[in-house]
């Protein structure tokens, strides 16, 4: 791993966005796994093209977090050691993340082109698990509030495409977060990969399983740390509902 993230970034893209592969180990992916599927099933929402998990907790209406820590397997190795070492939330308002969400894609299965919005600090560091998967960056211009105008809008063709390989994290923040959405589309199968199509093919862990261009999907399980602005102590929100 880097000691430095500046050796990661994706000169391609706007600031700023890092990939580092590699960045858990496998057997590190493996418990990561486990531990999600081993969850109580109402911590799972069910979408329509996807599940949810979100720790360690949903925001309120006002986009507060209750306050409460991360389990300790969100935590280490990811948060602590690692990205304290890459300094990779040294600048956010709590010096750290406070939420993650984890979102699980099986083939076909992906997210509309959407922005993460004023709730967090604009930084997203996502890891990935179980299988690679082509994120789509597209321009924010002609959206209205964010989403997309039209069915043609959502069709229309990424600007950037970064390929997330299995155990490697991406990081988002800058205008990379304010002046792009972001998607995931919904295929069974990645093509048309390669040096010109993918802004961080230099970075890639593996090239080699991507030199034929393409990839069938498998499931791919994502892990979005970021720093919720808005943080109410819990102690307080009892006092709030006159429960202390
Ligand atoms: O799965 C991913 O990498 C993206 C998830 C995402 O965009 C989100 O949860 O807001
Ligand atoms: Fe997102």
């Amino acid at each position: 791993m880097p000691w430095d993230l500046e050796a990661a970034r994706v000169t391609a893209l706007p600031d700023d966005a890092f990939y580092i592969p590699n960045f858990i180990s496998e057997e590190e992916e493996q418990i990561l796994l486990q531990k999600i599927q081993s969850a109580p099933l109402p911590r799972w929402t069910h979408l329509t093209h996807r599940r949810l998990q979100t720790w360690p907790s949903a925001l309120t209406k006002t986009n507060t977090l209750l306050s409460s820590p991360l389990p300790p397997w969100l935590t280490t190795p990811i948060i602590d050691p690692r990205f304290k070492e890459l300094g990779i939330f040294a600048e956010s308002p709590h010096t750290a993340p406070n939420h993650v969400l984890i979102n699980e894609y099986h083939p076909g299965q992906g997210i509309m082109p959407h922005e993460d919005g004023p709730a967090y600090h604009p930084l997203v560091a996502t890891v990935s698990l179980g299988a690679a998967i082509v994120l789509d960056l597209y321009d924010k211009d002609k959206k209205k509030d964010g989403k997309p105008e039209s069915e043609q809008d959502y069709l229309r063709i990424p600007r950037f495409r970064i390929l997330q390989e299995r155990r490697s994290l991406l990081v988002t923040r800058g205008k990379m977060y304010t002046d792009f959405l972001h998607g995931i589309a919904e295929r069974v199968v990645d093509g048309d990969l390669g040096p010109e199509t993918v802004c961080n093919w230099g970075l890639l862990g593996e090239k080699d399983g991507f030199l034929g261009g393409s990839f069938e999907r498998r499931t791919r399980t994502s892990l979005t740390y970021r720093d919720v602005l808005k943080v109410a102590k819990v102690g307080n929100t009892l006092k709030f509902l006159g429960r202390s």
